[in-house]
């Protein structure tokens, strides 16, 4: 990268509050992120992230509290030459080329990638000379987050960048930001995809209901929750209800074959679990127990911060334990 390194913090939120009308889209949100980290803001839809991006992209202000992009305000222009952002939707100039369209974003910075490095780094080389008009609605998203590279910033801001893309074009642009961010540059990225934080970020921060709920390693989050998960299987005519037992949190079953049920239990204490099964008399086979995936904490986090809240209830998917084990499992 050829731009000097900053100090402080890349982006710094302090106790930032961001309403609109009667919903409290943003409650005292206060986040730092240091150069160089890859950050996964992870929430389900309406938890604030947009709304978090744009304080943090000048396209808005808070209500109250202080937003800070590389030590400036993010309203001054000066504070986001070191910024590059793909919001959700994106329109491109529909008979201009894909090459030409590099060349017109390169065109307001100081010292850009050239059109042949920004269309390797997303595998588009072929698309050079097509309109973008007439590229497919993955096409435009691949160069819509390329574009967001061709400046060369310091920080990049992603919302939802690979929403619609195909396995493989997925693949390609998570290769792509990794490599960008290895270069030392700072990324920020919102998902719905658990399974494109787990692949991305060092970091998780996961947002719901306008709070933070939760920022930590993939790991910490994770482990932040205490699920394990227990898979055993049980003779279809046993009738325990495993997730009555003490320990168990949640369980789901599936048909192996008429005979045979193959259960998930999430336990809140693993041991504890087994040791009731066994207690149980349970005649159980093929007993496994493993750590939970960030889908079944972030499921555990967001159904916390519900039974605290004081709002309307959340959706019956996020609070009923059954379908908690059920979605988790999936
Ligand atoms: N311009 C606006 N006018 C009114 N309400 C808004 C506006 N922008 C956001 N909101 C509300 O603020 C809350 C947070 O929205 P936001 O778009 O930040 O969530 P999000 O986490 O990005 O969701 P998604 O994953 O669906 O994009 C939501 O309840 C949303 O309806």
């Amino acid at each position: 990268m050829t731009a000097p390194t900053p100090t402080g913090p890349v982006l710094d939120v302090q106790h930032v509050t961001r309403r609109f009308g009667a919903v409290t889209a943003l409650d005292d949100v206060s986040l730092r992120v240091e150069h160089g980290e890859l950050v996964g803001l992870l929430g389900p839809n309406g938890a604030g992230k947009t709304t978090l991006l744009s304080l943090v992209s000048g396209l808005r202000r808070p209500d109250s509290g202080t937003v800070r992009l590389f030590g400036g305000d993010p309203r001054d222009a000066s504070s986001r030459i070191g910024l590059g952002t793909t919001p959700q939707e994106t329109g491109l100039p529909p008979t201009l080329t894909v090459g030409e369209v590099v060349d017109l974003v390169a065109g307001h910075y100081p010292d850009p990638m050239s059109r042949a490095e920004v269309l390797s780094r997303f595998g588009m080389q072929d698309l050079v000379k097509r309109q973008t008009g007439g590229l497919s609605g993955g096409q435009k998203r691949r160069l819509a987050v390329a574009l967001a590279l061709v400046g060369r910033p310091r920080l990049v801001l992603l919302d939802e960048p690979t929403t619609g893309l195909d396995v493989e074009a997925r693949h390609v642009l998570w290769q792509a930001l990794r490599d960008y961010h290895a270069d030392g540059a700072t990324v920020v990225l919102t998902s719905h995809y658990l399974e494109e934080v787990e692949a991305l970020a060092e970091r998780v921060v996961v947002v719901g209901g306008g709070r933070i709920l939760a920022d930590d390693s993939l790991d910490a989050v994770v482990g932040l929750v205490g699920l394990r998960r227990v898979l055993l299987t049980v003779p279809a005519a046993s009738t325990v209800d495993l997730a009555a037992l003490p320990g168990a949190h949640a369980a789901h079953a599936d048909d192996l074959d008429g005979r045979a049920r193959r259960w998930t239990v999430l336990a809140e204490d693993a041991d504890v679990f087994v040791r009731s099964l066994v207690g149980a008399d349970v005649p159980f086979s093929g007993l496994e127990v493993r750590g939970a995936s960030l889908e079944e904490a972030f499921l555990a986090l967001t159904a916390r911060a519900d039974d605290t809240a004081d709002a309307a209830p959340a959706p019956a998917a996020v609070h009923d334990p059954a379908r908690l084990a059920e979605e988790a499992v999936r």
